[in-house]
């Protein structure tokens, strides 16, 4: 890996007429994490935060600029390098014949993410640098040169010299999906940028790849994507995901692709369900936490007791099954808006917020749980509110959903005299967009 020698070689301005801009929105779990990964359903929500990519033509030769808001570097890779993994054939896929960007089922996952990983040796020259999170910014690279090349290397595209400035909303490493939402924005990106360099060919794959081909009137570059492109980056997404997470369930790629509400059990088709938004209390533990481990232990204890487990996990299901049924009459009492309704909307909202405790005590029985985050549970409960962790667990952030106008500021003022950050948001929003 090169460093910097001097700064002004790497002096660029704007050139060329490809600018593209996307954004994905990061992601809470309503019920059903861990029991997700053991086929049960789960029901997740897209929320107000966003991670937002620019690409831009340069003039600096040869390099693709990556200026990383969220970890503090900078990176220029040299193209040449990158250009020669795309151009050999069968890198990404054993089975040239049948792949192309559309099929990511057929990337050979492992010998892509060797690749990706000798290229960062070969490529990175660092611009600027935060030592303190150097690891995240390789892998973060590695995730982004795996989905341009996954995506990009049966097509005849050629790389020209680009900048990519990524900024984000979501913190990191807290449950709320910042690597998905950066997942799915760069395979976002990556489709993107296939179309606008490719809107005139007549076939878009290199010879010996599966053809592909535009509908006749072209690709829509301005617009947003088809719902088969949808599936492709969220697709994508899962698969770099993997980097991340080793074996995600893929809820969380999901619901960053397609935004609003989904209910997700793996391996069968997503029902997506349109709400209204709903205002939501997201409570920082500031405690560190990694989802692979916190997995890996309910695994082992599924190892030593699978009758009890299996007991938790249905009532899991259960859970999920009950809170979409009583989040659909929410959301009809809050578009209908009237006195009759209304008595009902608060009958409903203190079932959900029961279920929501329900749902945290039995991921606490899971060992999921952390005795920061049952501390923000009992200051919400002493405030009428009720609170769940999301995603993994083990410290990140708990959830707690907010009645029609709550007013947040007694609850906030105590949750931060302990130390602990708090954010109003909404979830329900867009998925995955061109902005
Ligand atoms: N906004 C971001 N910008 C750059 N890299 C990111 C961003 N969010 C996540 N990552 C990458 O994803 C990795 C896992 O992120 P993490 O926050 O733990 O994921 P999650 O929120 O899905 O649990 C980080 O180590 C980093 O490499
Ligand atoms: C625990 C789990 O159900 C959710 C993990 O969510 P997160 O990546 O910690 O936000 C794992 C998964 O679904 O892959």
């Amino acid at each position: 890996m090169a460093s910097l020698s001097s700064r002004q070689f790497y002096k660029y301005n704007a050139q060329g007429d490809v600018s593209l801009k996307v954004s994905a929105p990061g992601k809470v779990i309503l019920h059903g994490e861990h029991s997700v990964v053991y086929g049960k359903l789960a029901l997740a929500a897209s929320l107000d935060l966003r991670t937002k990519l620019h690409l831009f033509e340069i003039d600096l030769p040869n390099k693709l600029v990556l200026n990383c808001l969220p970890l503090d570097f900078k990176f220029a890779l040299d193209l040449n390098f990158i250009q020669e993994l795309l151009d050999k054939r069968g890198a990404c896929t054993s089975q040239p014949s049948h792949f192309n960007w559309e099929t990511p089922k057929f990337v050979n996952h492992h010998r892509l993410v060797e690749l990706v990983k000798n290229l960062v040796i070969d490529a990175v020259v660092v611009i600027e640098e935060n030592p303190s999170r150097s690891r995240e910014a390789y892998q973060t690279v590695e995730a982004i040169l795996y989905l341009l090349a996954g995506i990009l290397s049966s097509t005849s595209v050629s790389l020209s010299p680009m900048c990519i400035t990524i900024d984000s909303e979501i913190s990191m490493g807290a449950g709320t999906g910042s690597s998905a939402s950066l997942s799915v924005a760069f395979a976002a990106l990556f489709v993107s940028y296939l179309k606008r360099k490719t809107i005139e060919l007549e076939n878009v794959s290199k010879d010996g790849f599966r053809p592909f081909h535009w509908p006749q009137s072209g690709p829509d570059i301005d617009n947003q994507y088809t719902s088969r492109e949808l599936d492709v980056i969220s697709a994508w997404a899962f698969q770099c995901e993997m980097i991340f997470h080793g074996t995600p369930s893929g809820i969380d790629n999901t619901v960053c692709t397609f935004g609003n509400m989904v209910q997700y059990r793996q391996y069968y088709s997503v029902v997506h369900l349109s709400f209204n938004t709903l205002n939501l209390l997201l409570v920082n533990s500031k405690v560190p936490r990694e989802t692979k481990r916190m997995v890996a232990g309910v695994a082992k204890l599924k190892e030593y007791f699978p009758h009890l487990i299996n007991y938790i996990l249905n009532a899991m299901e259960d859970v999920t099954v009950t809170a979409t049924d009583v989040i659909k009459i929410i959301d009809e009492d809050i578009r209908a808006d009237d006195v009759v309704n209304k008595a009902r909307l608060i009958e409903n909202f203190d079932k959900w917020m029961t279920l929501i405790q329900i749902n945290h005590n039995l991921l606490s029985s899971l060992g999921v749980s952390h005795e920061k985050l049952d501390l923000i549970i009992t200051i919400l409960k002493k405030h009428e509110l009720a609170g769940k962790l999301t995603g993994g667990g083990g410290g990140g952030y708990v959830i707690s959903v907010l009645p029609p106008s709550y007013d947040v500021d007694e609850v906030s003022r105590e949750l931060k005299k302990h130390n602990f950050e708090v954010t109003v948001t909404q979830m329900g929003g867009p998925g995955v967009r061109v902005d």
